[in-house]
């Protein structure tokens, strides 16, 4: 089963750039959510401080009551254990083939056995419709091959909570449809909670239960989807109808000062009124 992410006042800096402060939100268990945002405005920092990769400046991630940010990093390896995390590109070894870095995990978080552990892979192969492709290597496949080999290992442990980072990035429509209903069958198949950052407005508008939006620093909303697909916020509306007219500008920087356009739209004017916090 799904376990719930409950984000509190997150804030993160790479010195003295804020990627993001006062996060405030909760993941349900067992749903799926999407995160969207502009480039850069760090949603792949927001994955890998969920899974403990990056230290929070401030703020609580409580993941199934737990709180994660203070733990060491042996206790983290026991919390990350539960987790599946899908990055861009799949992350697979390039040298081993799609069987061993599919096994990776279970080699070394379980003391399975070889025939325990061939069971699992084949099992997971299947699932990502790719039984049979074990021998080969990730730098023989396409893009699409090696995000479902990567999906197939963040499989392997059961994991509660699953974090996919662009899993679409680069694929065609069809196959982006297609990874689309797979996460949907995992997700009703294996109840665990989802949250995928996408680029894909379709997979925003038709996969999650929820949609958050990061801009300008803050989470500008979080909201079931059709209550953001309703949205008369101008970010929301201008990101989702993928308008070039609105608030966002063609560059992260020219977020932060104005419209793109010249027109100045001070950080402070913008507050987002989607927060389930709020
Ligand atoms: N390890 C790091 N050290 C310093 N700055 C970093 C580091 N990782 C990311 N950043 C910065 O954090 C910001 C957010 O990056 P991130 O990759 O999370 O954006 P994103 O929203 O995922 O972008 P995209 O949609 O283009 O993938 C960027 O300005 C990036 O340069």
């Amino acid at each position: 089963m799904g376990v719930a992410v409950e984000i509190d006042g997150l804030t993160k800096s790479f010195g003295a750039q804020t990627v993001w402060s006062d996060v405030s939100f909760t993941l349900p268990a067992g749903e799926i959510s999407v995160l969207l945002g502009p480039s850069g405005t760090g949603k792949s920092v927001f994955l890998k401080t969920l899974v403990g990769l990056f230290r929070p400046d401030r703020g609580t991630i409580h993941i199934d009551g737990e709180e994660i940010t203070s733990l060491h990093e042996r206790e983290l390896y026991r919390v990350r254990r539960r987790l599946g995390v899908l990055f861009q590109d799949g992350a697979l070894f390039g040298s081993m083939n799609l069987y061993d870095n599919i096994a990776f995990p279970l080699r070394e978080h379980t003391r399975k056995t070889e025939a325990e552990i061939r069971a699992i892979v084949n099992d997971r192969l299947d699932l990502v419709g790719m039984s049979g492709d074990g021998e080969k290597f990730p730098g023989e496949i396409s893009g699409g091959m090696r995000k479902r080999a990567g999906l197939a290992r963040a499989l392997v442990l059961d994991p509660e909570l699953i974090l996919c980072d662009e899993p679409d990035s680069g694929l065609d429509p069809v196959r982006t449809a297609f990874l689309g209903e797979l996460i949907a069958e995992l997700n009703r198949t294996t109840g665990a909670t989802f949250l995928i950052v996408t680029h894909d407005i379709n997979t925003a508008k038709t996969l999650p239960d929820h949609i958050g939006m990061l801009y300008l620093r803050r989470l500008v909303a979080f909201a079931p989807r059709e209550e953001i697909l309703a949205s008369d916020d101008p970010v929301l509306r201008q990101f989702l109808a993928a308008d070039m007219d609105g608030p966002i500008g063609m560059a992260e920087e020219k977020d932060a000062v104005g419209n793109g356009k010249g027109e100045t739209l001070p950080e402070e004017q913008y507050r987002g009124e989607h927060r389930e916090d709020a």
